[in-house]
This record gives C-alpha cells, sequence and structure tokens, in this order.
C-alpha cells in the first residue's frame, strides 16, 4: 500500500487545529492530529518541509520503520514540534493499517481490555459555588470523575477557568501572549475550601481531580499533597514543573495524594526515572505530542511495570482525531487509569465527524474501521488558521513563572 499524497490541513473552527491526511495507491487515506497549541504553523513546517516529501513513495505499512527514520533519522530528536510531527504521521498509518484490515483500531492493538472508557470532565467557576453548580451539572451528565477548579479571591486571572459564565474554558486567547498574575499563597489557602465543599455537598464516591498546572514548588506540592489527603483526590495534577524528574522524590515523601504529570511530555525519556522510581501514579502523555500510538504503547509498557496507569490529556486544544485514536488505545491498553474529556465545540464537531460515543460518564470507540475520525474538508477551508497565543504568568512582583 504506497503513499502516494501527504498534505496538512489547518483550520480554526473557534480554535486552531492541524490535520495530517496520508492517502495511498490504494484509495484508502489516514488521518493523524498535529496540532500543538499555540505552535500550531511550526509543525506544519516540519511536516511540510522535512517530513511529508520523504514519505512519498513509501509502503504505508511499515509504521514501525517510518517511525524510526522520522526519529532516528532526523538527528535533531525529541521536542514538542518534532513529536508531534512525528505522532501525526504514525496515527495516520494506524488508521490506514486498520482500515485496510477492515478493523476498529482497537482491535489492531490487541483488542478491548474493558468495554467502555471512562473519562474525566472539567468543572469550573469564577468562586467555589459556581463551581459546585457545574460539579453537579456533570454529575447529572453521568460523569463518574470530576476535574475541579475555580477562581482565588486576590487573583484577577486563575487556570482553568473560562472568562465568562458559561462559556469554555480555551487557553489560546489572544494573539501575543496575555499577562497573568499569580500568588501562590493565595492559592494554597484557598484551594483546600474547594475540595472540602465538593465533598460536603457530593460525597466520596465521586472522583475528584485538579490540575495545580506547573505552578508550585516541589515543597509547597507536597505541603499541598499533605493538606488535601483528607479530601481522597482521584490526583493531583502538574504540581510542579517536571523537566527535573528527581523533583518529585522530595513531594512523594511528604503525600500519599495520587500525581499525575505529563501533558507536556514527548518522549519516554521525560518521564522514565519517574516511572521507575514510582514517583508518579498517572502518566499524562497523549499520542498527539509523544510520538502517535508506536511511541505511547513503549511509554504505556513500561509504566505497566511500576504499575503507573495512564490518563491521557484531552483538552479542546487536541482535536477530535487525537480524541478518537486515543479512546481506541485506551480501549485496548491494560494500565488504562482514565482520560481527559473537554467537550469540543459543534463547529469543531461537524468539521470532524467521529464514531465515538459518549454515555454515562464513558466513552466507546466505535466500530468503524480505523480510528473513526473523518474530516470534512470543505467545511474545514471555510475557518482560516488565525494565530493564537497560550498565556504567561507572573508573580505579584513580575517575575516571570510558569504558566
Ligand atoms: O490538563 C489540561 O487539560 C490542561 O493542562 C490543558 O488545558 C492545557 O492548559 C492546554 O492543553 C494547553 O494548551
Ligand atoms: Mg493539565
Amino acid at each position: 500500500m504506497k503513499i502516494t499524497e501527504a498534505r496538512v490541513i489547518v483550520t480554526c473552527p473557534g480554535r486552531n487545529l492541524v490535520t495530517l491526511k496520508i492517502v495511498t495507491d490504494e484509495g484508502l487515506y489516514g488521518l493523524g492530529d498535529a496540532t500543538l497549541n499555540g505552535r500550531e504553523l511550526a509543525v506544519v513546517a516540519y511536516l511540510e518541509e522535512h517530513v511529508l516529501p520523504a514519505l512519498i513513495g513509501r509502503d504505508a505499512h511499515r509504521i514501525e520503520d517510518i517511525w524510526q527514520y522520522l526519529y532516528r533519522g532526523a538527528y535533531w530528536r525529541r521536542g514538542p514540534v518534532t513529536m508531534t510531527a512525528i505522532a501525526a504521521v504514525d496515527v495516520a498509518l494506524w488508521d490506514l493499517k486498520a482500515k485496510a484490515a477492515n478493523l476498529p483500531l482497537y482491535q489492531l492493538l490487541g483488542g478491548k481490555s474493558r468495554e467502555r472508557v471512562m473519562v474525566y470532565g472539567h468543572a469550573t467557576g469564577k468562586d467555589i459555588e459556581s463551581c459546585l453548580d457545574e460539579v453537579a451539572r456533570h454529575v447529572e451528565q453521568g460523569y463518574r470523575a470530576v476535574r475541579v477548579q475555580c477562581g482565588v479571591p486576590g487573583i484577577p486571572t486563575t487556570y482553568g477557568v473560562a472568562k465568562r459564565e458559561g462559556e469554555r474554558y480555551e487557553p489560546a486567547d489572544s494573539d501575543l501572549p496575555a499577562e497573568h498574575v499569580w500568588d501562590t499563597a493565595k492559592y494554597l489557602n484557598h484551594v483546600p475550601k474547594l475540595f472540602a465543599a465538593v465533598r460536603e455537598r457530593f460525597g466520596d464516591d465521586l472522583h475528584l481531580l485538579h490540575d495545580v498546572h506547573h505552578r508550585l514548588t516541589p515543597i509547597e506540592a507536597g505541603r499541598l499533597g499533605k493538606r488535601v489527603e483528607e479530601y481522597n483526590l482521584f490526583w493531583l495534577e502538574d504540581c510542579t514543573p517536571a523537566e527535573n524528574q528527581e523533583a518529585f522524590r522530595l513531594i512523594r515523601q511528604h503525600t500519599t495524594t495520587p500525581l499525575a504529570v505529563g501533558e507536556v511530555f514527548n518522549s519516554i525519556h521525560d518521564c522514565r526515572e519517574l516511572i521507575q522510581e514510582q514517583l508518579i501514579d498517572y502518566i499524562r502523555a497523549t499520542l498527539v505530542h509523544a510520538g502517535g500510538i508506536t511511541h505511547m504503547r513503549r511509554i504505556a509498557d513500561l509504566a505497566a511495570l511500576y504499575q503507573v496507569r495512564t490518563g491521557f490529556h484531552g483538552a479542546t486544544d487536541l482535536s477530535p482525531v487525537c480524541m478518537g485514536a486515543a479512546l481506541h488505545f485506551d480501549t485496548w491498553v491494560p494500565n488504562f487509569g482514565i482520560q481527559e474529556h473537554m467537550p469540543h465545540e459543534a463547529r469543531i464537531d461537524e468539521v470532524f465527524p467521529h464514531a465515538y460515543r459518549f454515555e454515562d460518564g464513558h466513552f466507546t470507540p466505535g466500530e468503524v474501521p480505523g480510528h473513526g475520525v473523518d474530516i470534512d474538508e470543505d467545511l474545514a477551508a471555510r475557518y482560516p488558521y488565525k494565530r493564537a497565543s497560550l498565556p504567561v504568568n507572573r508573580l505579584v512582583d513580575g517575575t516571570l513563572w510558569h504558566w
């Protein structure tokens, strides 16, 4: 099955999304997500200049050899741009192979390990009360797990909270980076009150997650983890920047609150010590930014040796193509933990028709051949790219901080 064409489709139905389409001489095509929020055109350039021309004429079935060619052959290995480009090719080739075999993708990975995939939704609010209302809405929809984020009194903008009531949270919200302000002390004093209020109103069975979004020092993270143990979180996410994997040793010494990390990771080397030393409980790296299915299987298998489970990133800046492929992976992977779910807006779902379905707090990936996600190119063409940047964060004294 020879690759005859490979092209990138950039569309912006409410936010920028980048899709790779690989077409073969057998008339089949595969799709991969190549979206890197705020750096979309960097990935487009990498693909169009350095990857796609080298794919033409290759056998689309040789997924592993193409992965090795693009990784080892790049010389300049790893990094989010390179690994997102490789991921897009990889997922498109797996989609193609499954279509050629006339099988849903999960069958090619090893078949079902579960009938359906548990997801967590995002409950956000400008204050605790409005966040609790959002939790109630998610519980009514059947979610078993909810991530809670709320505004912090005294901090004008807080991560993960929509600008206006009822709107969805979209971080890439300005042409050049908006500048946010952060105050760790105010946050540490306030966030335990949020968890206490959720447990008070919704009891102990609801899985409760929270994203610190890289903003604490290791000892502050240990302090927060210890402080909130009584609320029995499902996980505390990105509690400190993880380039220094050793930092998690200090956190682990102070708390048993489960830790999740890795949505910004793009290779197994970013998380090897974290996994081997059991410094985390969930690995968040996902298909679109961590080299696709071929590489994520290696990360998941390493994680399984140390009883670390998957917890794929699934924000709206990952396209339905990534979500579809991820749900097939989630259906197969033996050490599955949970899947993040931020519903895309209707315009995006129209551009990307898909077979996956949400019901009662869980997803099923669909039974059509491949990952089950397509793209309406005519509709996609109606939404031209518009640069959008992620914010930057500063401490009250102006120090540039982690966003
Ligand atoms: O856990 C999450 O979903 C967040 O960390 C993301 O929303 C993240 O802020 C965005 O993906 C950044 O583009
Ligand atoms: Mg996160």
